[in-house]
């Protein structure tokens, strides 16, 4: 399936300059949800994976199907402030902003395979920071997938080492 025809494109969106990647048009058509999640699936055949770890809100989108479809649990990573149990943080910078990311401290077993999902791999911030709390709590990180890779960012430099998937790029 093609899924960049299903991805609509926003000029100038949250800011001038931005090209935003808009999945909520793949999102709302079923079958094309379906495939990209099963097309994962499939390129992560023959990864030991015990956890699948997504950031707030559209890694959600991405990380919970894909433990479902794997028959893995599923860990959110939040904005700070979000989650009621003790958490650890990091701040991190992205495209189009600053923030800072939390996990539950008691999220990961230590030792445990954890795959990172989310929707977008931009500057790499946000999951260089989720990577850090993957990492914080013992967690052995074991690739990253995403639907969409800016290739243009450079984003897959700054997760130098991790075994990254993608289904669709842009130049
Ligand atoms: O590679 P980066 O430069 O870090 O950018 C990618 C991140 O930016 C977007 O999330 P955003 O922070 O906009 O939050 P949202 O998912 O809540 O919309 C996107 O869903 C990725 O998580
Ligand atoms: N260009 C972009 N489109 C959608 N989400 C993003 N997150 C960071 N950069 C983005």
């Amino acid at each position: 399936m093609d899924f960049k025809e299903k991805i609509r494109v926003i000029p100038d969106f949250p800011q001038p300059g931005i090209r935003f990647k808009d999945i909520t048009t793949l999102l709302m058509d079923g079958k094309a949800y379906q495939a990209a999640i099963n097309e994962l699936v499939e390129k992560l055949k023959g990864t030991e994976i015990d956890l699948v770890v997504g950031p707030e809100a559209r890694g959600f989108v991405v990380g919970a199907p894909l433990a479902y479809a794997l028959g893995v649990g599923f860990v959110p990573v939040r904005k700070s402030g979000k989650l009621p149990a003790e958490t650890i943080e990091v701040k991190y910078s992205l495209e189009y902003g600053k923030d800072a990311l939390a996990m539950h401290k008691d999220a990961i077993v230590p030792g445990q395979k954890v795959l990172i999902a989310d929707d977008l791999l931009a500057t790499g911030g946000t999951i260089s920071a989720t990577l850090d709390l993957v990492k914080q709590l013992g967690g052995e990180p074991v690739g990253a997938s995403f639907f969409i890779e800016l290739s243009y960012l450079n984003g897959r430099q700054k997760l130098e080492g991790l075994d990254i998937i993608s289904l669709v790029q842009y130049e």
